[in-house]
């Protein structure tokens, strides 16, 4: 059992009751309140909601109806039809509501509580007792009755589901899209990560690092599912990679626009209405890819943050969760005419030393699973070229990464060159090109959605397309972010089919939600999938990749090279064409700093430095 299946829970909680009519005749506002789940004597179920300030009260939970539809955004609403009354829960942390939910509807499943006389009740046994944990025979038999034993058959992907569209799936079979969810939520966390999420959990500003593929957005989406979603602010440096964590881009949430121009002009964007409540509303704010914010913009936010809640304390007061790789791509300088001179890293900034960060490694690569291989990049990570490993990535250049005619995606070093290969090799192809549109909730924000999702608005397909998937539809059948496929018709609804490593998919048009300054979502829907002959780099930073090609000619910044190499799975599924060691440096400024922070988590004991390196 772990501890996040406690039968407890800690958020604010309204409670209503009504009259005949539905009508409200008395509420009690929870603003912080202890739910937990207590069994009395005769095994009945009951929800005890209480609080410091407030009366408790038992519902016996039977008859009731649950709304779980927002769980992951912390809220959900049970309804006591018997009592006439509802609990609306709000802004708990989305992970331990759906471990609360989940021990309540286990525990339903075996309620077994007999009819119980009049007598036997005035006779007692009405003690109540905080219900035991979930044991793994109570959940095993829930998932037995939940997933009927033949849900997903290992024959082709066309087979699982053949004709239903998700909007369909109305039965108590869980749709793809939550079956991905709870993969990744029921995915454990391994004990370095453990120690990250406890110490933000702590309340202390924290940096985590580690090579590629540590799974530190994993652990970030993991962190934001663990805090009350109304005082989280998740971000991250670029629109693509706050799209992975659910997130705004840091610009969005700041709303200091670009970040150019004088402190005093930054404060008085930062002070209108609805962006100021924002930076007072932040406990915690997070920002993903840390390596890609200018230090001079992370200075500035930190004195605007001060300014706009007049707090004088570091970022005035909010609590920092910061991750990503120094070693992988650098800031980009946008605005080399502004006079503001070169990007800095993050970590030269004045801020953040002001904001005594805790420093974590993470030293465990998920993404990889072969030690050679792991070993080779973490090399690569540092600017480290041995003659064997030149000889091994030279040897790529031979592998027949190809399958079934699915072909590896060419990274580059410029986004025109991906642009290029693309449009051309859409242009060769014979037979009708299909358009898909996007659907944009607003189209006057259809070039924010542009930036800020990882799909185009529009989508030009033909059969023989190469395609990349661009959501996690499901974990289980192998349709993620990044899955590589070939379109090898269009369905009669005129949608395309593509093939897949793992199977054949008629794709669907998916929904993404953007958060924006303002507040306002935006939404775009639109068929995940983007022309894969080629991409850039820089787009492929974050990503998992089945099968990879690339040409490191080109490459300009320090990182680069590693950042195109640590996309693949396996040695065996990449080709590198021209490897050559040159192409591979790190910035010595990351390197002096990574001693340093590895220092100071020696000597704070932290955690361990990362596994010795084996030779290659
Ligand atoms: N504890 C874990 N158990 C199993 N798989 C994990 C775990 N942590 C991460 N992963 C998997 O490892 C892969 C890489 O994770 P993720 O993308 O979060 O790495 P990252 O450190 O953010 O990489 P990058 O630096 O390239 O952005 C993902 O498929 C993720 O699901
Ligand atoms: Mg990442």
């Amino acid at each position: 059992m772990s501890s996040s299946d406690s039968p407890t829970l800690t958020c604010p909680v309204l409670v209503e009751w009504m009259n005949a009519q539905q009508m409200t005749t008395r509420k009690v506002n929870y603003k912080s309140s202890l739910l937990r789940i207590l069994r009395n004597g005769f095994r009945e179920i009951f929800l005890e909601i209480s609080s410091e300030k407030s009366a408790t009260h038992k519902f016996r939970l039977k008859n009731i109806a649950v709304h779980s539809k927002f769980m992951n955004e912390g809220k959900c609403t049970i309804n006591f039809k018997d009592e006439n009354a509802r609990a609306m829960i709000s802004n708990a942390p989305p992970s331990q509501l759906i471990n609360f939910l989940k021990v309540m509807y286990i525990k339903l499943q075996g309620d077994t509580a007999p009819k119980i006389s009049l007598k036997e009740r005035l006779e007692g046994k009405s003690v109540m007792e905080e219900i035991s944990p979930l044991t793994s025979k109570e959940v095993n038999k829930a998932k037995d009755k939940l997933v009927p034993k033949d849900a997903t058959p290992k024959s082709g992907l066309a087979k699982k589901r053949p004709e239903r569209t998700r909007d369909q799936d109305n039965s108590n079979q869980p749709s793809s899209k939550r079956r991905c969810l709870t993969t990744e939520i029921e995915t454990p966390l391994t004990p370095e990560q453990q120690r990250v999420l406890q110490a933000v959990i702590s309340g202390r500003n924290i940096f985590f690092t580690g090579s590629a593929g540590t799974g530190k957005s994993f652990l970030l989406r993991k962190i934001i599912a663990s805090l009350p979603p109304d005082s989280t602010f998740a971000t991250a440096s670029t629109g693509v990679a706050a799209c992975h964590i659910g997130g705004y881009t840091l610009h969005s949430f700041a709303g200091v626009g670009s970040g150019q121009g004088s402190l005093k002009r930054l404060v008085e964007l930062a002070k209108r209405p609805y962006i100021a409540q924002q930076w007072r509303k932040c406990k915690t704010l997070i920002i993903d890819e840390i390596s890609m914010v200018d230090g001079r913009f992370f200075d500035k936010l930190e004195y605007v943050a001060r300014e706009v809640r007049c707090n004088d304390k570091p970022f005035g007061g909010i609590q920092l969760v910061l991750c990503g790789d120094f070693l992988q791509l650098p800031p980009v300088s946008k605005n080399d005419n502004s006079g503001e001179g070169q990007a800095s890293f993050c970590f030269q900034s004045e801020a953040w030393d002001r904001c005594n960060l805790h420093s974590y490694e993470l030293t465990i690569v998920h993404r990889q699973s072969d030690p050679v291989f792991i070993d080779i990049l973490q090399n690569i990570r540092i600017g480290r070229i041995t003659p064997e490993i030149e000889s091994r990535l030279q040897a790529t250049s031979l592998n027949k990464v190809d399958s079934a005619g699915i072909l590896a995606s060419r990274l580059c070093s410029l986004t025109k060159e991906a642009q290029l290969i693309n449009s051309s090799k859409l242009e060769h192809l014979p037979g009708p090109m299909k358009e898909f549109l996007a659907n944009d909730g607003d189209p006057t924000y259809s070039q924010t959605l542009d930036m800020q999702t990882p799909v185009e608005s529009i989508v030009k397909l033909k059969v023989g397309a190469q395609v990349m998937l661009l959501k996690n539809i499901s974990v289980n059948d192998g349709l993620v972010n990044g899955a590589r496929g070939v379109v090898v018709k269009f369905s009669a609804e005129g949608l395309p089919v593509v093939k897949f490593l793992s199977g054949e998919y008629t794709v669907k048009y998916e929904k993404w939600s953007v958060k924006v300054m303002g507040g306002s979502i935006l939404s775009r829907k639109q068929i995940p999938l983007k022309l894969a002959w080629a991409f850039s780099i820089h787009k492929s930073q974050g990503l998992t990749l089945d099968c990879v090609e690339m040409s490191l000619g080109k490459v300009f910044e320090a990182g680069q090279a590693y950042v195109a190499l640590s996309r693949a799975k396996s040695l065996a599924s990449l080709r590198v064409l021209d490897f050559d060691s040159k192409h591979v440096w790190a910035n010595p400024e990351v390197l002096k700093f990574y001693q340093r922070i590895r220092r100071s988590m020696m000597a704070v004991e932290m955690i361990p430095l990362g596994k010795k390196k084996k030779k290659v």
